[in-house]
């Protein structure tokens, strides 16, 4: 299962939260209640579309960036409760940079980008400076998450400069406290 659906809206910004983050969560409580073994089901993985937005600091999408930051929140919680719980499901998220999708055409827009439209040329040069990457590069990541019976509760992140690579929280996967 994957839970891809977003959008970027930072003038209703409520949607993108409802969208992005609210519906994610809906999503993945949904899937765990069909394919985790403990209620009869199969097991299987899980899916879950953040963004490089949710590492980092996004100046002109502080919404987009606090909803992509709260999918991976919630995935590598619920992933760890998937594991300790024994669902036979494993939870995954996906972090791409700037893609070639209808997506991106947003910036133009003032009806999305609300107060952060005068910031349009920025967010062009970032994308010239980062680059754009192919739908299918992101495709490839998935399958490989899909593939990879190890993997539970991953960061994966896909940047042109580095392709696809994992987000290191170190071995007790957690901050240092
Ligand atoms: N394009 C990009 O640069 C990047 C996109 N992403 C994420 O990738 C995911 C896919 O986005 P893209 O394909 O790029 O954008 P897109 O705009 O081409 O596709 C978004 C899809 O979400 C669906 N959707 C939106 N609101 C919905 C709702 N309320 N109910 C059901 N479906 C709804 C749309 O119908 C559309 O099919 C999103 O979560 C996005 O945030 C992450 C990083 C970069
Ligand atoms: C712009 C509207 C839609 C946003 C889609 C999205 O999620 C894109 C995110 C892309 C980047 C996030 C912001 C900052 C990233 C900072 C550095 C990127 C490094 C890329 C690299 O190739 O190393």
């Amino acid at each position: 299962m994957v839970n891809n659906a977003g959008v970027n809206n930072e003038k209703d910004w409520e949607k993108t939260i409802n969208v992005n983050l609210t519906s994610v969560i809906r999503g993945t409580y949904i899937g765990l209640e069909h394919m985790s073994k403990k209620n009869g089901g199969q097991g299987g993985v899980i899916i879950n579309i953040s963004s490089l937005a949710g590492l980092t600091p996004a100046a002109y999408q502080p919404v987009y960036s606090a909803s992509k930051h709260g999918v991976i929140g919630f995935t590598r919680s619920i992933a760890a409760l998937a594991s300790i719980g024994n669902y036979g499901v494993r939870i995954n998220t996906v972090c791409p940079a700037f893609v070639d999708t209808p997506l991106l055409e947003t910036i133009e827009k003032e009806e999305n980008m609300g107060e952060f439209y005068q910031y349009k040329d920025k967010l062009k040069d970032m994308m010239k400076c980062y680059g754009v990457l192919d739908p299918s590069l992101i495709a490839k990541g998935m399958v490989s998450l899909i593939e990879d019976e190890s993997s539970n509760g991953a960061v994966m992140k896909i940047t042109t400069s580095r392709g696809i690579h994992f987000e290191d929280f170190g071995a007790h996967q957690t901050t240092k406290i």
